[in-house]
């Protein structure tokens, strides 16, 4: 199969060139596509002279659906689509872009509209629909994550990131291996078409459109939107991971200035559409700053000619045609994207299999007892226990990624250098004492009507005879916890309609922002939960924190912050109170934090009723001096933690 496919399709006829009276220009036969120039009159070129044939893989007439040999929506995604997906199973990469004058079609053909989708919406389906058929039948594992980006006026923006205001100039990097990438873009995990759908419409709306003269909504950047596609098996015994990234572009229009009409910012942005200079040859685009995911993409579609039938266009269309002929001759190397250690277990399988071979023909020349044989005896069996370990390894890695994953509240996404686990149940973050603990534990608090979260604490062990009588009682799910001044059966989480309230049970040792809960008290976002004397939980409700968020946008920066700092001063005044006076509690250094916070957060409230601004190295320095007065002697440096200084590194914003 040839790794790169080109496609022209010529549109119907728009308003504004039915008004010109504009004729058609365009006739295609089969996948001939031919041009013909109109006569001026004037140069005497012959009929001949004024026609250019060329032949692509395919020639799409949509001009006219009473045509038979009209093209639809449909018929764009079974030539092409259907393909990109069988690429992408296969574990190749795959590209699919359109390239055309502003106005020809190009993101009608990549995007669609509500009731004629195009390529992009249909192969997300697709993809969807052979991922549910397939894991029906053969035991494979998938897992989708999907990021959008558009590049305007040369600069690379995540159409998906939350926070719009930094979402702009994100940095373009080649990886040596992976070949070239935008860092920082955020990954998004998607579990159905649904999702899909959701983050591509969220993502259009923050795409750059304007007016052109040629085009009402023109998209005035590129647009990538790229699934990356892993799917893991156990293929004969051996296990088998790929990996396969399906790039779908919708570029920006290739208008020439005079006959869009494009002045001043569109100019501009003109000019800087262009520089992405798709008419060189593969070598260039790699150079480009601008990234078009081409150069290792395995299997090339190149749906890039989507061209106006009209005379007035006969100069672009020209072009587009011209340069869609060079396309044509695009060679591309696909290789299968396979997982760094399925490889090494499939190399060492070969190597197992050879060595077996040789053996075998020791064997029979009597060799068996040289030391040439046993020391390859030595290295098969060494071969083989490492097969079995990676093998087992591989599976736990990925049993344990697909389990955590399928829930379906959860997903983990990219943003910045960080991964954010991000969760729509509230959920409570457990804060380990332990200094050495690198782990993050989340706990999921369900609704009633599902599983709630009962909190039962090991100090006595006797779990088993009360524990199963709550566990079918409450329909409760349970958690362990081992530490000081736990009770047997310590607390319950429960979840009331996304209203959640701490039960303490037993009269056991419980407190929420440093003060200690007797009776049911109902939690808030960013409440800190101290369970006994050395449990920690911070719990977080995103629904809250959403609607807090919106908030925040309403009221600035200023409210915002104040709103956070006064959750989180009150938490810390609260407890940096109960953990210095309370001799028996343990100190550590996340009480620092809350500590250090509180100082900041008055020293700001001072300055800004003062209506003056706040320094923040003033802040630490006061903060600093603060705290060094107040922190217990048995306090040092070397307690603080990775995730004190991320929470420190916020404060000073
Ligand atoms: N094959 C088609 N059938 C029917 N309408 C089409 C077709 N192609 C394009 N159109 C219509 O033509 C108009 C311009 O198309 P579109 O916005 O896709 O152009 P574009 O090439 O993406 O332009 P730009 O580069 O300015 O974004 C739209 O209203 C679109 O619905």
């Amino acid at each position: 199969m040839a790794s790169v496919r080109v496609a022209v399709r010529v549109r119907p006829m728009n308003r504004r060139e039915k008004d010109l009276s504009a004729q058609n220009i365009i006739r295609m036969d089969d996948n001939k596509t031919t041009i013909t120039k109109l006569s001026d009159g004037v140069s005497g070129e012959s009929l001949r002279d004024r026609t250019k044939t060329f032949t692509y893989d395919f020639s799409y007439d949509s001009t006219d659906p009473s045509n038979p040999r009209f093209t639809s929506q449909e018929q764009v995604f079974s030539d092409l689509g259907l393909d990109v997906l069988k690429s992408a199973f296969e574990g190749y990469n795959a590209c699919v872009f359109a390239y055309g004058q502003t106005g020809s079609g190009k993101s009608y053909s990549m995007m669609g509209t509500p009731g004629e989708a195009g390529l992009i919406p249909r192969i997300c389906e697709g993809l969807f629909s052979r991922i549910n058929h397939k894991t029906s039948w053969d035991q494979a594992s998938y897992r989708t994550e999907v990021s959008y980006l558009e590049i305007y006026n040369e600069r690379v923006r995540d159409l998906l990131r939350r926070k719009s205001n930094q979402t702009y100039n994100l940095r373009v990097r080649e990886h040596p291996k992976d070949g070239p990438y935008v860092e920082d873009l955020s990954r998004h995990l998607v579990q159905s078409y649904s999702d899909v759908e959701e983050l591509m419409e969220g993502g259009n709306l923050n795409r750059t459109t304007a007016a052109t003269g040629m085009n009402e909504t023109s998209s005035r950047s590129h647009a990538i939107f790229s699934l990356s596609f892993t799917q893991a098996k156990f293929d004969a015994e051996q296990p088998s991971e790929t990996l396969s990234k399906i790039h779908l572009v919708d570029l920006a229009g290739s208008e020439r200035a005079e006959s869009t009409g494009a002045s001043g910012a569109r100019l501009k942005e003109g000019a800087n559409i262009n520089k992405t200079d798709l008419s060189q040859d593969s070598v260039n685009l790699k150079k480009k700053s601008v990234f078009v995911p081409y150069r290792d993409s395995v299997l090339t579609w190149l749906l890039k000619d989507t061209i106006s039938p009209a005379d007035v266009n006969y100069y672009e269309t020209l072009s587009t045609l011209r340069y869609a002929n060079r396309a044509k001759n695009i060679i591309n190397k696909p290789t299968v994207n396979e997982d760094a250690n399925v490889r090494l277990i499939r190399e060492l399988r070969a190597e197992i299999a050879r060595l077996k071979a040789l053996l075998l023909q020791g064997n029979q020349i009597a060799l068996l007892d040289s030391p040439t044989a046993l020391s390859m005896e030595e290295k098969l069996h060494q071969n083989e226990a490492r097969v079995l370990e990676l093998t087992k390894e591989w599976t736990n890695k990925w049993n344990e990624t697909q389990n955590i994953l399928k829930e379906e509240t959860l997903a983990l996404r990219k943003e910045g250098i960080g991964v954010v686990l991000d969760s729509e149940l509230p959920h409570l973050i457990g804060i380990d004492d332990d200094l050495l603990s690198t782990g993050i534990i989340l706990y999921h608090l369900k609704p009633i009507t599902a599983t709630t979260l009962m909190v039962y604490l090991m100090s006595a062990w006797d779990r088993t005879g009360t524990c199963h009588t709550y566990c079918s009682s409450f329909k409760k799910k349970l958690l362990f916890l081992h530490g000081l001044d736990l009770e047997s059966e310590h607390c319950v989480f429960e979840n009331h309609s996304g209203t959640v309230t701490l039960l303490p049970l037993n009269q056991a040792q419980c407190s929420v922002n440093g003060v200690t809960v007797k009776q049911p008290a109902m939690l808030t976002q960013g409440a800190v939960i101290l369970l006994g004397r050395t449990n920690m939980f911070r719990f977080n409700h995103p629904k809250e924190a959403a609607r807090l968020r919106e908030k925040r946008k309403v009221f600035g920066l200023l409210t915002s912050l104040s709103l956070s700092m006064t959750d989180l001063s009150q938490s810390c005044e609260n407890l940096s109170t109960v953990m210095l006076y309370n001799p028996d509690c343990l100190y550590t250094t996340t009480s620092n934090v809350f500590i250090e916070s509180a100082f900041l957060w008055r020293r700001f409230k001072r300055e800004f009723h003062r209506g003056g601004s706040v320094d923040a190295s003033q802040c630490k320095q006061e903060k600093q001096t603060s705290s060094d007065q107040i922190r217990p002697d048995q306090t040092s440096s070397d307690q603080i933690r990775p995730h004190t200084l991320i929470v420190l590194d916020r404060l000073y914003l």
